[in-house]
C-alpha cells in the first residue's frame, strides 16, 4: 500500500465485509464488492479545516464535520499518535462515496475505520505495515473480523493475541480516549499523548476461496446497530453449543475453498448456535430464512447465515441467485419486512491509488 504526499489527489477504496459466516462469531470475515471510496484533494496550505463532501449510503445522516466524522476522527487519531497535532494544512477536501448501507451487517463502520487508518497513514506519510494499521483499527473497533477483512481482503480468520498485562491495558483504553471529543475547549490543548496501540494486537490468516462462490446479500430495509445486536448475546455458553460451532467453523474454512464446493457440507457448516439464535428476536424472519432455503429446495445454494450483526442475510451460492433472493424476500414479506438484494463477489482489500 503506497502513500506519497506529492500527489495532489488520491483515492482510498475499502470494501464492505460480512462477518461471522455462521459459526465464526468475531473470528471470520469476508470482503464484498461494495465500496467506501474516499477522494482526497491536497492543495495550497490553508488554516481552514478540510471540507468533507459525501454521496451514497448514509448521506443524510453522516456528520460532515471532520472532528465528528468517524473516518476523519480515526485519521486524526493515527496522525496524533505520530506527532501531528492536527490534519495537514494541505488537506483541502475529502469526498466520500459510499455503497455500504449503514447498520445492516455489511461492515459499514469497519470500512469507515479502515478508511480512516489508511487516510491517516497517507496524510502522515507514515508507511505503516498492514499489521500496524490493524493495531490502530483494533483500538477503535475491537472485534477483528470486519476490520481485518476490509483491510486485507478475501476470506479471513483473525484472533486477538493474548498480550502482557501492560499491553492488554493499553489495548483496552476506553474508546473515548482513543477518539476524544474534538476540538478541545478554548485554551485547552489536546496534547500529543493519545493512547498508542501496542504492537501485534491482532493476527490473521487468509483462507482459500472458490471464485465460483458468490454472495447474495438480502438486505432488510431497517437498521440494526451492532451495539444493540451484541447486547442480546449471553455472557456464557454451554460446552455443547461451543463444540457445535467449533466443529462447523473448522470444516467451513476449508470447505469454501474446495472445487467443486460441497453444498451438503457447507450448508451444515454455516449453522450457528452462538449468535443467530439470540438475534432472531431482533430480526423477524431470520429462523425461517435460514431453515427453509436449502440446497435441495434451491440448487446452487451452498449455505445461508446472518451477515455480521444483521439484519442482512448472506446466502452463498454458485447459481440460482435470483430465485434464492426472491424466496428470502417472500419470507421477509410475510413478516412485514421489505428487502433489497444484491449479488456480490469477494473483493480485494483496501487500496490507495493516484487519482
Ligand atoms: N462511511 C462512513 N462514514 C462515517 N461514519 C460511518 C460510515 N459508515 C458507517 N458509519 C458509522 O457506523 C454506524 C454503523 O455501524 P454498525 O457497527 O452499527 O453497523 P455496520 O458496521 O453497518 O454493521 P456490522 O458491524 O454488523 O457489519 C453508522 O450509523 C455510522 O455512525
Ligand atoms: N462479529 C460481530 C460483527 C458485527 O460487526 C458481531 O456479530 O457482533
Amino acid at each position: 500500500m503506497s502513500s506519497s504526499f506529492s500527489k495532489s489527489s488520491f483515492v482510498i477504496r475499502v470494501p464492505a465485509t460480512s462477518a461471522n459466516i455462521g459459526p465464526g462469531f468475531d473470528v471470520v470475515g469476508l470482503s464484498l464488492s461494495l465500496h467506501l471510496t474516499l477522494t482526497v484533494t491536497l492543495g495550497e496550505p490553508s488554516p481552514i479545516l478540510p471540507k468533507i463532501t459525501y454521496s451514497g449510503e448514509g448521506a443524510d445522516e453522516v456528520p460532515l464535520d471532520p472532528y465528528h466524522n468517524l473516518t476523519t476522527r480515526v485519521a486524526l487519531y493515527v496522525l496524533r499518535c505520530h506527532g501531528h497535532r492536527s490534519f495537514p494544512a494541505e488537506l483541502i477536501n475529502i469526498h466520500a462515496d459510499n455503497q455500504i448501507p449503514f447498520g445492516r451487517g455489511l461492515g459499514s463502520s469497519g470500512a469507515a475505520v479502515i478508511a480512516g487508518v489508511v487516510l491517516g497513514d497517507s496524510l502522515g506519510k507514515l508507511e505503516l505495515s498492514r499489521e500496524r494499521m490493524l493495531d490502530f483499527a483494533l483500538m477503535v473497533e475491537r472485534h477483528p473480523d470486519n476490520v481485518t477483512a476490509a483491510l486485507v481482503g478475501g476470506f479471513v480468520g483473525s484472533y486477538l493475541k493474548e498480550l502482557d498485562p501492560q499491553a492488554t491495558e493499553a489495548a483496552q483504553v476506553p474508546l473515548s480516549e482513543v477518539l476524544p471529543e474534538y476540538p478541545p475547549d478554548a485554551g485547552e490543548d489536546w496534547g500529543l499523548s493519545p493512547p498508542i496501540p501496542p504492537f501485534g494486537i491482532g493476527h490473521y490468516v487468509r483462507f482459500k476461496w472458490n471464485r465460483t462462490v458468490k454472495a447474495v446479500a438480502i438486505i432488510p430495509r431497517f437498521e440494526l446497530s451492532t451495539a444493540k445486536a451484541r447486547e442480546v448475546l449471553p455472557e456464557q455458553y454451554s460446552r455443547k453449543d461451543l463444540i457445535f460451532n467449533m466443529q462447523r467453523l473448522a470444516v467451513l474454512t476449508t470447505a469454501l475453498g474446495q472445487d467443486p464446493p460441497d453444498p451438503e457440507l457447507i450448508y451444515e457448516a454455516m449453522k450457528d448456535r452462538v449468535h443467530q439464535p439470540y438475534r432472531k428476536l431482533l430480526i423477524p424472519g431470520l429462523p425461517a430464512v435460514t431453515s427453509l432455503l436449502t440446497p435441495a429446495s434451491h440448487p446452487g445454494l451452498l449455505g445461508i447465515c446472518l451477515s455480521g450483526a444483521g439484519p442482512t442475510i448472506l446466502a452463498l451460492a454458485t447459481d440460482n441467485f435470483e430465485a434464492i433472493a426472491e424466496a428470502a424476500r417472500d419470507i421477509f414479506k410475510r413478516e412485514g419486512i421489505e428487502v433489497d438484494w444484491k449479488l456480490l463477489e469477494v473483493a480485494s482489500g483496501s487500496s490507495v491509488a493516484d487519482r
